[in-house]
This record gives C-alpha cells, sequence and structure tokens, in this order.
C-alpha cells in the first residue's frame, strides 16, 4: 500500500505538490499526466523513497518497488546481461535462479539475442527494453514508470505498455504510469490522475484514440476521495 497524506513539496519557494492525498492498492494500476513541470516524476521519486516530503507523510509498504526513468540507466561497463544479473543478485534473488529468470525476461522483451552486448551496443529501444526487463524481472509490486517508453516509435510504445500492465495483473503488483498521451493509458489503467497546479484530481480513463472515443473528460473528482 501506497500512502500520502496531506503531502508536500517545494524546490524553492514554490511547491511543486501541495496538500496530496493519494492511496495506492495492491493491483490497481493508475496513470499520471499533466503539464510539463507539474511535479509527475517528482510525484513518482516520492513514492520510491528518493525524495521525501517538506510536509506530511508518505508511506510505500509495497515490499519490492521498481522505478523505471525515461532514460535506460544500464551499467555501460557490463553486459546486458550482467545488468539483470547484478540487479536480481541485489533483489535478493537465490544465485541458483537469475539466470533462468534473467533469459526469461530478456526473451519476454526480445532480447535474448543480446545479452552479452554492451550497453553501448544497443539502439535506444533495445536499451529501453533492457531496463524494463531488469526491472520487472524482479517482480516488483509497485512497478514506477516515469515515461520509460517516450522516446520509442509507438507499436513498440504500446506493446511495451501491454506488458506491464499484463504483469501486473498476473501478478497483483500496482503499476503507476506517467504519459503525456492520456489515450496511450486506455486499457492499461483504473485510474487517470492529472497532477497540475500542485494538487492532483482523478480524471476518467479515454477509452481509446481521439479518433475512436470522445476528447477526455473533464477533471470530475478529487483523488483520493
Ligand atoms: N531536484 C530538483 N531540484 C530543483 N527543482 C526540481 C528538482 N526536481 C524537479 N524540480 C522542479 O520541480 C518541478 C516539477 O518537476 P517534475 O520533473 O516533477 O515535473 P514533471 O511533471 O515530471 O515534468 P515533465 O513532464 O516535463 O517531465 C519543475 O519545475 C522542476 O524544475
Amino acid at each position: 500500500m501506497l500512502e500520502m497524506r496531506d503531502l508536500s513539496l517545494a524546490f524553492g519557494p514554490r511547491p511543486v505538490l501541495d496538500g496530496i492525498r493519494l492511496d495506492v492498492r495492491p493491483g490497481e494500476r493508475i496513470g499520471v499526466i499533466g503539464p510539463s513541470g507539474a511535479g509527475k516524476s517528482t510525484l513518482l521519486r516520492l513514492a520510491a523513497g528518493l525524495l521525501h516530503p517538506d510536509s506530511g507523510s508518505c508511506r510505500n509498504t509495497f515490499p519490492r518497488t521498481r522505478l523505471v526513468f525515461q532514460e535506460p540507466r544500464l551499467l555501460p561497463w557490463r553486459s546486458v546481461a550482467d545488468n539483470l544479473d547484478i540487479a536480481l543478485r541485489a533483489g535478493g534473488v537465490p544465485g541458483d535462479r537469475i539466470a533462468a529468470r534473467r533469459d526469461r525476461w530478456l526473451a519476454r522483451v526480445e532480447l535474448a539475442d543480446a545479452a552479452r552486448a554492451w550497453p553501448g551496443e544497443l539502439s535506444g529501444g533495445m536499451a529501453q527494453r533492457a531496463a524494463l526487463a531488469r526491472a520487472l524481472a524482479l517482480e516488483p509490486d509497485l512497478l514506477l514508470l516515469d515515461e520509460p517508453f517516450s522516446a520509442l516509435d509507438p507499436a513498440l510504445r504500446a506493446d511495451l505498455g501491454r506488458l506491464c500492465a499484463e504483469q501486473a495483473r498476473a501478478t497483483g503488483a500496482a503499476l503507476i504510469c506517467i504519459s503525456h498521451q492520456p489515450w496511450e493509458l486506455a486499457g492499461l489503467v483504473d485510474r487517470i490522475l492529472c497532477v497540475a497546479g500542485g494538487r492532483i484530481r482523478e480524471q476518467a480513463v479515454p477509452s481509446g484514440r481521439p479518433d475512436e472515443s470522445a476528447a477526455e473528460a473533464p477533471p470530475d473528482r478529487p483523488a483520493g476521495a
């Protein structure tokens, strides 16, 4: 369970987040949208424990939280396989299970043939898939996605979004995914939060691309209510 209560955080004089209340329960899949600079990444970093609020509280009792960033952040001096192995070892996976787990996840993101490659030899999309495999292989129960697919082509973006949502459904993990395209979250999330002006508001989940459904609905109720 992730529980934010009256959470506020400022960088300088202006609060980025101001009096946030949010509950995320196991199995919930949440999209986060909002204008650039509104505080979406800050919200995820607070959830991951990388930042602490100035006031209020952020309580994360999910035992395994993983945050996937916009950039892959692979260790450049280790092979793709080693990048996963190191994370799995640090995550407490028993040594005799690491190779099988790593191979299964590299296959799921179609990188089985790139296991021995260096991160510098990968395309942007391949590197991002490796970073995602590294996160999912740890079987997180809270997966935080900070626009990790934004630089990828739309088809791959949709595939990887589906993979995350399927994995979350299969394992009962909670997922929070930032996106600049609300319609991309259709079918992947149960709730959408819009971050703006330091606050979050719940917003209807679109049913598909804008040409397939009505335009995104206006905010209708406060989040956490
Ligand atoms: N470590 C930091 N130090 C100072 N200011 C910061 C820091 N991190 C974020 N900010 C500021 O806080 C605000 C919110 O940043 P954040 O990255 O959370 O926005 P965002 O909604 O994720 O934006 P984008 O959609 O452009 O990624 C911005 O004005 C940013 O400049």
